[in-house]
C-alpha cells in the first residue's frame, strides 16, 4: 500500500521510521518544483537556493527536458551494453564535441564518475607511464569533497565522512588546496605519480574559490611532471560559475574531466569522464562499466539539458546575476554583525557567518530564511551556500537578496 500523504508531519514521521538516518534535512517536505521555486505539502512556496547541490541548474521540471524525458521513456529506456543502441553513439558525439575530448565513459552518478577517472588514471599510470603496477599514487587536495563510495572516502580528511568505513584503499596523499607549491614539491620528491584530483572551486568544504591563476598553473606542472591534471566539475560544472566549466575562467583544459549532476538537469542520475584517445584506449572491453551506463533514458535528457545550458546563455545569466548577488550581500557584510563575508564565482556562492564553527547560528539563519520562503542550508558550520537554479532573473535575484537582508535583519541569536 502507498501512503498518500497530506502533510509534512507525516512524511518526516515515515522517513524516521522506514528511512536510514544518513541526512538532516530542514524541516520542510516539498512536492512540487517548477524554475526556481518549491512549493511544501502545505502550498507555502520557496526560492529554491540550493539546487539539489547544483543539480538542478536548468531549474526544476525543465519543460523540454521534461518533454524528452517522457519521449524516451515511451520508447526505449535501458538495453545494457550487451548490445548497442540509437542514442548511446549520438549521446558520446555530442559530449566529446561539447566538451571537446576524443571520448567519453558515460557513468551514473557524481561518485560512480571520480571512480572512473580514478581507475582510468591508475591504469593509464601502469601501461602508458610505467608505473610499477599497484605503486600509484594519485594526489588529491586537503577539504576535498568527491562523493561517498569507500575509495572516495579514503582520501577524505573529514572524520565523519570516513570514520568506521575502514580498511582505506591506499594509494592517494594530501596537499593543501590552492597551493600550487605543495603540488611542485610533492611532484619533486615523490615518484610514481598519476595525477592530480581537484575542484575547481571547492564545493562542500564552502564554496572555497582558489587564487586567479591557480588552475592555470596546476595544468603547468602537471603538464611539466608528466602527470594527469584532473579536474572534478560534478558541482563547478554546467554553467554553474559564469562558465559552461570552472575551468573555462582560466582557458585550461584538464586531461580528464568528471560531470555529472546538472548533466542532466536534475531529471535522471548521468554523469560521465571525459578524456582524449591516449588515456582513455587504456579501457578494453570488460574492463569497466554499469547497468545504466549510458542508458538511452539517461542519454537523450541529458542531450537535452545541456542544449538548454546553452539556448538559454546560463552561464552568461549566471556570470551576471552572481556579480550582482555578491554586491548585494557585501552590503550586508558591511553593516550586519552576523555576516562575516562573502564569496563565489557566478551563482555559486556561500556567506561566511560571524560565529563559531560548531554554532548553530548558520543552522537557525537558514530556518528564518525558510520562513521567509527562501531554503538554503550550510554546508559546513557556519558556511551557507546560496546556488539557485541558473534560470533565475535579475528580479528574483533582487527579491532574494530583499529576503535574506530581512532575515539577517531581525535574526536574534
Ligand atoms: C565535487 C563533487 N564530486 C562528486 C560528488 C558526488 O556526486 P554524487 O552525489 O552524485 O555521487 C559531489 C556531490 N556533491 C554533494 C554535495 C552535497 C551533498 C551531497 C550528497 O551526497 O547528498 C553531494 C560533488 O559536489
Amino acid at each position: 500500500m502507498i501512503e498518500s500523504i497530506t502533510s509534512s508531519k507525516q512524511a518526516i514521521d515515515l522517513e524516521n521510521k522506514y528511512g536510514a538516518h544518513n541526512y538532516h534535512p530542514l524541516p520542510v517536505v516539498l512536492s512540487k518544483g517548477e524554475g526556481v521555486y518549491m512549493w511544501d505539502v502545505e502550498g507555502k512556496k520557496y526560492y529554491d537556493f540550493l539546487s539539489s547541490y547544483s543539480a538542478v541548474n536548468q531549474g526544476h521540471c525543465h519543460p523540454r527536458i521534461m518533454e524528452t524525458l517522457v519521449e524516451q521513456a515511451g520508447t526505449l529506456t535501458l538495453t545494457s551494453r550487451a548490445f548497442h543502441n540509437d542514442v548511446l553513439g549520438p549521446f558520446e558525439k555530442f559530449l566529446s564535441e561539447y566538451f571537446g575530448y576524443d571520448k567519453v565513459l558515460p557513468m551514473n552518478t557524481g561518485a560512480e564518475g571520480v571512480e572512473t577517472a580514478i581507475k582510468i588514471a591508475r591504469k593509464w599510470g601502469y601501461e602508458k607511464k610505467g608505473i610499477p603496477e599497484n605503486q600509484g599514487t594519485i594526489i588529491v587536495a586537503e577539504n576535498n569533497f568527491h562523493g561517498r563510495t569507500t575509495t572516495v572516502i579514503s582520501f577524505s580528511n573529514d572524520e565523519n565522512a570516513r570514520k568506521n568505513f575502514g580498511p582505506y584503499t591506499p594509494g592517494f596523499i594530501s596537499i593543501p588546496y590552492d597551493d600550487t607549491e605543495a603540488l611542485e614539491e610533492v611532484l619533486k620528491t615523490h615518484d610514481n605519480i598519476i595525477g592530480y584530483l581537484v575542484e575547481p572551486i571547492q564545493g562542500e568544504a564552502g564554496v572555497y574559490v582558489p587564487k586567479d591563476g591557480y588552475l592555470k598553473e596546476v595544468s603547468r606542472i602537471c603538464k611539466k611532471h608528466g602527470v594527469l591534471f584532473i579536474a572534478d566539475e560534478i558541482q563547478t560544472g554546467i554553467a554553474r560559475t559564469g562558465k559552461i566549466l570552472a575551468c573555462d575562467h582560466e582557458e585550461v583544459k584538464p586531461d580528464m574531466l568528471i560531470l555529472g549532476k546538472a548533466i542532466s538537469g536534475g531529471f535522471y542520475p548521468v554523469s560521465a569522464v571525459l578524456a582524449d584517445d591516449k588515456i582513455m584506449e587504456v579501457i578494453l572491453p570488460g574492463q569497466h562499466g554499469s547497468t545504466f551506463g549510458g542508458n538511452p533514458l539517461g542519454a537523450k535528457v541529458a542531450m537535452t539539458a545541456l542544449n538548454v545550458v546553452k539556448d538559454e546563455r546560463l552561464a552568461e545569466n549566471a556570470e551576471k546575476l552572481g556579480e550582482l548577488f555578491r554586491a548585494r550581500i557585501q552590503k550586508l557584510v558591511d553593516k550586519s554583525p552576523f555576516v562575516k563575508l562573502v564569496r563565489g564565482k557566478g551563482l555559486l556562492n556561500a556567506v561566511v557567518i560571524n560565529d563559531s564553527e560548531d554554532s548553530e547560528t548558520a543552522w537557525n539563519i537558514c530556518l528564518a530564511l525558510k520562513e521567509n520562503g527562501l531554503l538554503a542550508k550550510p554546508t559546513h558550520g557556519n558556511i551557507i551556500r546560496f546556488a539557485p537554479p541558473l534560470v533565475i532573473t535579475e528580479e528574483q535575484i533582487h527579491e532574494c537578496c530583499d529576503i535574506i537582508e530581512k532575515t539577517i535583519s531581525e535574526f536574534k541569536h
